[in-house]
């Protein structure tokens, strides 16, 4: 299944004009504030009625507006997760969860309750009222709420931005389970880079209304020339196992052959991950260093660079395990002689990796 979106809207001073596809999986979309992203979940969820546009996966069409077609918000068989919980203070967790199930049709395909209720955790938290729960918490039990309306696509919009570090930390494994283990699709707006790394399969990339980037995650956040958070978010994503952890407390990861040595990752040997290596986090050698304390070395070849209008200039560089981003200055890049096509090796240290920048892949 796959959700097209063609959206034209104008307000006085700013207009949308959009079109992206979101396959099966997390579709993030990302861009600075003001880009257009919440128009846009508006404009899917029903409560901005766009001057044109084409909203469908299939024969499900939400909006066709050449041929007058516009669902209203609750024939649209979404799931909504929002920042606050928005969760009935009155109902019990349970009650709440019922809520939601008593929205599905009656012959739509529902995802079963226990099992939605151990993939996030609620169990022990039923009997319980939305007061008695922490923020995290009541998060867990919102994505429960909309997944038991059998939703035909989930739109969550910054469900994470209320949180504290701790809190969005306990949440977003469970956004990664959703990815991998349920097949509804789910539209996620995120300012964030590491839930971006994390948990996108598809970016879709905003700025001043239109769309200028939109792909595969690791495509879209290994290209050089975009750099939707500004220059401190630039980073890549790469897809690497865990081999095994060390006594002295480095977890052995391989990523296309390669070694990559991180702090403890609380993962077992064989599990798949996904880790964001932030740009300015990377050096390049042009000769494979010797006597250096970081543990990570690998070699690559300069895909392309980008030199921007400050000091500093994006190195891509293609590894076997993956596309690496660096950003250096480009006294250095110059000094280096570094160009497209030369081999470098990208230097990480293993601590600049922070335990929010490596997710699970179930
Ligand atoms: N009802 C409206 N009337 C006029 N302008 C609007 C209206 N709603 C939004 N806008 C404008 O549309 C632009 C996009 O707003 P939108 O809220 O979609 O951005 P955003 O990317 O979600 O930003 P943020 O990340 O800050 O939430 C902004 O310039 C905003 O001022």
């Amino acid at each position: 299944m796959m959700l097209e979106v063609a959206v034209k809207h104008a307000f006085k001073g700013f207009s949308l004009d959009v079109a992206f596809k979101a396959p099966p999986g997390v579709t993030v979309l990302s861009g600075r504030s003001g880009s257009g992203k919440t128009t846009l979940v508006n404009a899917v969820a029903g409560l901005l009625m766009p001057d044109q546009g084409c909203i469908a996966s299939g024969d499900w069409v939400l909006l066709d507006t050449a041929k007058g077609v516009r669902l209203r918000p609750h024939k649209r068989r979404l799931g909504y997760v929002f920042q606050e919980g928005r969760l009935f203070p009155h109902l019990t967790v349970r009650q709440n969860l019922a809520y939601g199930a008593w929205f599905a049709p009656k012959d739509a395909l529902r995802e079963d309750t226990a099992r939605v209720v151990e993939m996030l955790g609620i169990g022990p938290l039923l009997d319980r009222r939305p007061a008695a729960l922490s923020g995290g918490e009541k998060q867990r039990v919102a994505i429960g709420r909309a997944l038991l309306s059998a939703p035909r696509l989930i739109l969550a919009d910054e469900p994470l931005a209320a949180l504290d570090e701790a809190r969005k930390a306990e949440i977003l494994p469970y956004f990664e389970r959703l990815r991998d283990e349920v097949s509804v699709p789910i539209l996620y707006v995120s300012h964030s880079a590491s839930e971006v790394a994390r948990l996108a399969t598809t970016v879709v990339v905003l700025d001043a209304g239109r769309v200028v980037a939109q792909g595969p995650a690791a495509d879209v956040l290994g290209d050089p020339h975009l750099r939707p958070g500004g220059a401190r978010d630039v980073g890549a994503v790469l897809t690497a196992r865990v081999l095994r952890h060390h006594e002295d407390g480095l977890t052995e990861l391989q990523a296309g052959g390669l070694s990559l040595f991180l702090p403890q990752v609380a993962a077992a040997p064989g599990s798949s991950l996904r880790i964001r290596i932030a740009a300015h986090d990377v050096i390049l050698s042009c000769e494979r260093p010797q006597g250096l304390s970081a543990l990570n070395i690998l070699p690559g070849t300069i895909a392309e660079m980008r030199a921007g209008d400050g000091p500093g200039a994006i190195v891509a560089l293609d590894t076997a395990a993956g596309r690496v981003l660096a950003r250096i200055t480009r006294r250095s890049a110059t000094a280096m002689a570094l160009a497209p096509g030369m081999r470098v090796h990208a230097v990480i240290k293993s601590v600049a990796v922070a335990a929010f920048d490596i997710g699970l892949v179930f």
